[in-house]
This record gives C-alpha cells, sequence and structure tokens, in this order.
C-alpha cells in the first residue's frame, strides 16, 4: 500500500501526484529532495519520520518519480514499479502531455492503478519462486567496501543497505531556505488538482518551446535493442592505567616543532580564515579547456583518466552500459586520489543515474559532459550546505552573556591539539578571549602540551595589546579526572570571567573504544557546545569513513537523547603532506553532511586555511 507518488521537475513542479491518506507528506517530499536528491547521493530509499521513500530520476524530461509507504512495510516491487509507471508516463507524457488541446483531459489514474497492481501481482509470484543462489558478482563478497567491514551491532553486513537508517543518526540536515521544493500543496497536505493541470500546462509549454519530442526508451528499445595508521595508545585507555601514566614532562618535539616565537606571525590571521591554495597549472586548464572545446585537436596528445571518455562514441540516449567503463576508471582515480572506495563507488553511480537518458548530440560532447557531471558532484558536496560563521557566532553568544564553546575530538594523533592552538591564535587575532579546557586527561603531556601553547599565544598576544586583557587561560585539573565535570568546570569560569571562547581539548581515543566513546558522548551531552568539530588527518583514505560513521553513532547511541547532538563539522589536518591526494575531504563530507570548518596545512599558528571547494576538486580531477 503506497502512502503517495508523486511526480514532479526539477525545478519542484508537480505534474501528477497520488496521496492515499491526509497525512502531511510535504515535509517527507523536500528531506528526500534536500538530503538526498540535490545532495546526489545515490541511495536506493531514503527514511524520514515514519515512511520509506523510493525515486527514480527522468534525465531527458528532467522529471522525478517519487514512491512513499510505510517504513514498516517491505514492498519488493517498487523499484519495479518505478521503472515501468516511468516509462508509462513518458509515453504518456509525449504522445500526450505535449499536445495542448488534450492537456487537460489528461487522466493518469487508471494507468496507475493498472502498473500497481501489476507489480503487486508481479511481487507475489516472485515471492513463490524459491530463492537461487546469488552469483559471485551478486554477492556483497564481489563488492567488499568500507560500509561491508563496518560493523554495527544489530545490523546486517549488508551492501546498499540504509546507511543512514540507525537510531538518531541525521548525517546530513540541510537548512531549508534557499533550496527547492515540492510547492503546490495545499494547508492540509493535499495536492491541489487545479494547480497540478496548470503546472503541467506550464510545463508541456516550456518543453515544446525548449525540446523536440523524444523517443520513448521503450521506443529506442525495440528500435536498437594508506594512509597513516592513528597512533596506538600503549595503555589501551582503561581507567585501571591512569595510575601509572607519565604526567609531568612536555612533549620536546611538538615544542619545538609548534613554537613560532616571531612576533611577524601576528596580524596575518585578522579576519575570515583564508582559502586554502591548491597550485593550478595555468597551462594545465588551457589544456583542459582546449579538450572541451576542439577535443580532436589534442586526442592523440592527452592520456590519463578522461582520455577514456572518447571512446564514448555519441550515443543518442546515454545509456548505463556505455558508462561502464568509463565510471570503473573514473572509481579508480577516485580512490588513488584517497576518496574512500565506498563513496567513490557511491558517486559514480551518482554520476551515471545524473547522465543515463540524456540525449547527446556529439561525440564531442560526451568528454566534457561526463567530466562537467563529476566536477559538478563533487564541488556540490563539498560546498557548505551550512554556513559556519564563527566569529559572528562567538561575538552572538557574548551578547547573551556565555561563551561560545567548542569540543574538538577525533582519534590519536591527528592533530586536536596543534590546531586547537591554530584556531585559537585565529580567535585571539580577531580579539576573541579563550579559555583552553584541558579535557584530554588520559595521554601523559597532553596538559603541559596546551600549557605550552597558552604560555606562547599570551607571548604573541600579551595584555598589552589587549586593553590589560590576558586573552588565553588555560583550565586545567591534571589527569585521571572526569572530562566532562572539567569541561563544565571551565566553561563555568569562562562565564563568569566574562571570556568569548572555550576550546575543549578531548582525549584521542579510537572510534571501537567503547567506554571512551561513551565519555566523549557524555561531555558533549551535559555541556551543550555551540560545535563540536571532529579532527581528522588528510592522509586517510577509507578509515575517514570508519572514523566519522562511528563517532556519530557513538554519539547517537550513547547520549539517551532523541535528538542527539553528533559532529558538526571537521577540521582536516595534515593538508600539506598529502600532495593531490585529497580525497579525504571528499569522502568526510560525504559521509556527514557536514562542512569541513578549518584545514590545517601545517604546524605553526599561522598554518590554518579554510576548504576551497574547486581547488580541491581540481585537484582531484588532475
Ligand atoms: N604537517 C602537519 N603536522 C601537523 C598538523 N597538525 C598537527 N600536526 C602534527 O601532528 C602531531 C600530533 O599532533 P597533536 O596536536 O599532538 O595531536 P593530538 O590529536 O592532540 O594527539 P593526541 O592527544 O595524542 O590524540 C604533532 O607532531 C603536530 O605537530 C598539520 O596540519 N600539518
Amino acid at each position: 500500500m503506497l502512502e503517495l507518488f508523486t511526480i514532479f521537475t526539477r525545478g519542484g513542479v508537480v505534474l501528477w501526484c497520488f496521496q492515499n491518506s491526509s497525512q502531511i507528506l510535504r515535509d517527507s517530499v523536500n528531506a528526500l529532495i534536500m538530503g538526498v536528491i540535490l545532495q546526489e547521493r545515490s541511495v536506493n530509499s531514503f527514511d524520514h519520520q515514519n515512511l520509506t521513500m523510493q525515486y527514480k530520476l527522468d534525465n531527458e524530461f528532467d522529471l522525478i518519480f517519487v514512491v512513499a509507504y510505510q517504513k514498516i512495510l517491505q514492498l519488493s516491487y517498487i523499484d519495479k514499479f518505478l521503472n515501468d509507471i516511468h516509462l508509462e508516463f513518458r509515453d504518456k507524457y509525449k504522445n500526450e502531455l505535449l499536445n495542448k488541446s488534450i492537456f487537460h483531459t489528461f487522466n493518469f489514474s487508471n494507468n496507475y492503478t493498472s502498473i500497481l497492481q501489476t507489480a503487486e501481482q508481479w511481487a507475489k509470484k516472485q515471492a513463490k519462486i524459491p530463492k537461487q543462489m546469488k552469483t559471485f558478482e551478486e554477492s556483497n563478497k564481489s563488492k567488499k567496501t568500507v560500509s561491508s567491514m563496518i560493523e554495527r551491532k544489530g545490523e546486517d553486513k549488508t551492501i546498499n543497505s540504509k546507511p543512514q537508517k540507525k537510531k538518531g543518526v541525521n548525517f546530513a540536515e540541510v537548512p531549508k531556505e534557499d533550496i527547492l521544493s515540492v510547492k503546490d500543496t495545499k494547508a492540509n497536505g493535499l495536492i491541489d488538482e487545479n494547480i497540478l493541470a496548470e503546472n503541467r500546462l506550464k510545463f508541456a509549454q516550456k518543453f515544446s518551446k525548449k525540446k523536440e519530442p523524444k523517443k520513448s526508451p521503450k521506443a529506442e528499445k525495440e528500435k536498437e535493442k594508506a594512509g597513516k595508521k592513528p597512533r596506538v595508545w600503549d595503555l589501551g585507555g582503561s581507567t585501571k592505567d591512569l595510575q601509572t601514566l607519565e604526567r609531568t614532562v612536555d612533549k620536546p618535539e611538538d615544542m619545538k616543532s609548534h613554537f613560532t616565537p616571531e612576533t611577524e606571525i601576528v596580524g596575518q590571521m585578522k579576519g575570515t580564515i583564508k582559502d586554502l591554495e591548491v597550485e593550478s597549472s595555468s597551462e594545465e586548464e588551457e589544456e583542459e579547456l582546449e579538450d572541451v572545446t576542439h577535443p580532436k585537436k589534442t586526442e592523440k596528445s592527452k592520456g590519463g583518466m578522461f582520455s577514456l571518455f572518447k571512446s564514448l562514441v555519441g550515443a543518442k540516449n546515454l545509456k548505463a552500459e556505455d558508462m561502464k567503463s568509463v565510471l570503473d576508471k573514473m572509481k579508480d582515480h577516485l580512490i588513488a586520489k584517497n576518496v574512500a572506495a565506498d563513496i567513490a563507488l557511491k558517486l559514480c553511480d551518482s554520476v551515471a543515474s545524473k547522465l543515463e537518458g540524456k540525449v547527446l548530440g556529439t561525440f564531442e560532447s560526451v568528454a566534457g559532459l561526463v567530466k562537467t557531471t563529476l566536477t559538478e558532484s563533487l564541488v556540490q558536496i563539498l560546498s557548505p550546505k551550512r554556513r559556519i560563521d564563527i566569529l559572528r557566532d562567538c561575538i552572538e553568544a557574548s551578547r547573551q552573556g556565555r561563551p561560545y564553546v567548542m569540543v574538538f575530538c577525533g582519534v590519536n594523533g591527528v592533530g586536536k591539539s596543534t590546531n586547537l592552538a591554530k584556531i585559537c591564535f585565529w580567535l585571539i587575532e580577531n580579539n576573541m578571549s579563550v579559555l583552553i579546557a584541558a579535557c584530554d586527561t588520559f595521554r601523559a603531556g597532553a596538559v603541559e602540551q596546551l600549557r605550552t601553547h597558552t604560555k606562547h599565544l599570551n607571548a604573541l598576544h600579551p595584555p598589552e595589546r589587549h586593553g590589560g586583557r590576558q586573552m588565553v587561560q588555560l583550565y586545567e585539573k591534571g589527569y585521571g579526572k572526569d572530562a566532562a565535570g572539567i569541561a563544565m568546570e571551565a566553561i563555568k569560569f569562562a562565564k563568569n570571567n566574562k571570556l568569548d571562547v572555550c576550546l575543549i581539548d578531548t582525549a584521542g581515543r579510537m572510534q571501537d573504544n567503547e567506554p571512551l566513546m561513551r565519555a566523549l558522548s557524555k561531555l558533549i551531552k551535559v555541556n551543550e557546545p555551540d560545535l563540536v568539530l571532529f579532527v581528522g588527518e588528510a592522509l586517510v583514505g577509507n578509515e575517514a569513513v570508519d572514523q566519522l560513521v562511528k563517532f556519530n553513532q557513538a554519539l547517537a547511541d550513547y547520549s539517551a537523547s532523541s535528538n542527539p547532538h553528533q559532529i558538526d563539522g571537521m577540521v582536516l589536518t595534515k593538508f600539506d603532506t598529502i600532495d593531490d591526494k585529497v580525497g579525504a575531504a571528499i569522502s568526510m563530507t560525504y559521509i556527514t553532511g557536514q562542512p569541513i570548518v578549518f584545514v590545517g596545512t601545517g604546524q605553526t599558528y599561522t598554518d590554518l586555511k579554510a576548504l576551497n571547494a574547486k581547488a580541491v576538486v581540481h585537484s582531484l580531477m588532475k
């Protein structure tokens, strides 16, 4: 039993709709558009509230077909139903909808009912057929990817299962403004038939102006037929080991490299953080441009991933099999650039579904189109869906008489403390007073490392430069104490002393260490920070996905809250060490839907940048 079936355009104009109940479904469809379709995520289904939704794109006519049904139902015929109704509607669309004279009498209800019944009967028959053994290619083993290796409690390790389904995990929250949504619903959530008729007319007019009627796929068919391993903490992280921790000395190697006593860096970080610069040779860009505009000229001379696109001879309608070899090559290229294998696969699937059915005029446009589509998808993934303006938010928090609180978390040795200190430098350069809370109460030397940073930051920005205000203070209670409690006291201290920002450093922890993940979840739950930043190395490939999925999952599972505070953004560190292997940026943003807020590009206080999506994508596509 379907709750909703609707056909709408990419512009959000509803052309046809069937709704089974008076439940307001607009929000769910909009969530699908914002969380999946606009994000270009290739997922088989999407859950929102009590509904599961599946969709199909028609790239030729820019249509989207959406089905929604109760989450508890297991409907095996939805894929078939969507395929059949898509073909049927296209035929109708071509033969009837473009003909304005009979436009208003258009009736798709009978087709809908009959296709649905056929699909339901088909599913019943299928259920009676004994299950056949899977071939190796169909099995999960052949597709062993990161997601298949991630073990989650109480969940089968299935590929292409619904990865974002578990309790409270909300990977991609996107604000509603500035995003297209399905319009034209009445206050009660139902679609107004008159508006639908108008929509169809407008759409048909637009289409009849723009495009020649295309052959339907049915007719066509008839016609032709390494990353660095995180530091292992010897003591394993159990509280039993606290007594034996060495708690005194600074880490001399860190100290040497971190401090730049030269005061010439003062003033360099005023204002918003500068964008990351990724070298881009203009020669190369010109060559690329040449390639798209005059492909024949450069065809022989240029190799690389995109040379393969030229083997695609310009078919009229691009089909999945035409693109397979190209997409395989593209996937390997992305993996070689450190994009997690699972994500690379999903990206390629998304490109394929975006291009399937597109009508291509010439051989030349294939190369350009595939490259442009992938580039657009990557830029889209990396572009922040939500603006995090820390300086503005700090001022707002000050106005409310409280400090702006940021928590830094991540696995061991990724650069949490170092990048916290860089962010602190940036904040004091912008006249914010900062309290650093030393909540890494496990690692020997962690508190001393922060103490030394505090000393040096104060030396760079002494109170005399700031009207007698001490710009950085350290809140520390030594080792072995409860980190959540220290963070709470620190926030209180910052509030009482009218400090602008409180930066909470936490102990590095492996994503599988349950007691430490519980402790982090508690710290975040009881202190309600403004921003939870996950610090991750740019060196990691597949591991990035595992870390982020498990951190987010743990924050949801252990918080005992129906609306747990999860990761708000990422700090991508050691970007200076990866050459052009920039794929971790893609994996991290894809998996969380959250932005990379800072990029660490070295070991000095000024080595902090903002992510430049275009530059990263350029580097990725080289
Ligand atoms: N090249 C480079 N090195 C960095 C960067 N950020 C941090 N590091 C180095 O990475 C090492 C680890 O940094 P820490 O700040 O101690 O890492 P951490 O995550 O706080 O470590 P734990 O507390 O043990 O989990 C140090 O040697 C830093 O200098 C960066 O952006 N680039």
